[in-house]
């Protein structure tokens, strides 16, 4: 007797699959390195010609102070965030937010926490889960990190991190004093 797959049980994340549920993704970009409102606003801009991906929200740009920097002295990053509908699986998210990286002449170095032109991570897509080198969800550090928390919290104030918390108490908790929003800069959608 030949199964019949029930709708209901999608398995999100097959590459082969046809159906794939609408899932929210939450996508921080950051620069410290060159022009880094192009670098910004070219993320915006592949990401929102990205087929099956939907912006729904961009954030203000904040100025921040680097974290963990390996270089004394590291100019200041600016960063943001992206709200996203889309289908994709959350692998091809990842193959996307690296090759977006890498139309920015992103290089990748074994120094942790480098200096980069631009750097695109993804911090929650849905309720979904991943532990493996190329796919960590939702992102690990992001729940610690007032450049990531900030922005989000100005798009949408009663976010959740599975596992986590509250978006709102997470950033309540952190020392957000080197984190400082840009009115004069502003991300165009398209
Ligand atoms: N949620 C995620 N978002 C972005 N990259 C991820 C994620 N999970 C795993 N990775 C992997 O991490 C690598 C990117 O590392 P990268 O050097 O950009 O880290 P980083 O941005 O410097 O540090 P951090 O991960 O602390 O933000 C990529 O190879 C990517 O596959
Ligand atoms: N202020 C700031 N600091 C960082 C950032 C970043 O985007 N902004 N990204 C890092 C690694 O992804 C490490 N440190």
């Amino acid at each position: 007797m030949t199964e019949t797959p029930n709708p209901n049980i999608v398995d999100a994340d097959s590459l082969t699959g046809e159906m794939h549920p609408i899932r929210r993704v939450v996508v921080a970009l950051g620069s410290n390195l060159g022009e880094r409102m192009t670098a910004l606003q070219g993320a915006v801009d592949a990401l929102a010609d990205t087929p099956d991906f939907f912006v729904t929200g961009i954030s203000p740009v904040y100025e921040t102070e680097p974290v963990d920097s390996p270089v004394d002295g590291a100019r200041k990053f600016l960063n943001a965030v992206v709200l996203a509908d889309t289908t994709l699986p959350a692998a091809r998210l990842m193959e996307r937010a690296l090759a977006v990286e890498d139309a920015f002449d992103r290089e990748r170095s074994d120094v942790r926490n480098a200096p980069r032109t631009l750097d695109v991570d993804l911090i929650v897509v849905g309720d979904r889960r991943a532990n493996e080198e190329f796919l960590q969800l939702p992102h690990p550090r992001a729940h610690e990190r007032a450049f990531v928390l900030a922005p989000w919290h100005d798009l949408e104030p009663d976010a959740v991190i599975p596992d986590r918390g509250p978006i709102a108490d997470l950033l309540a908790a952190l020392d957000a004093s080197g984190v400082t929003k840009r009115d004069d800069l502003v991300l165009e959608t398209q």
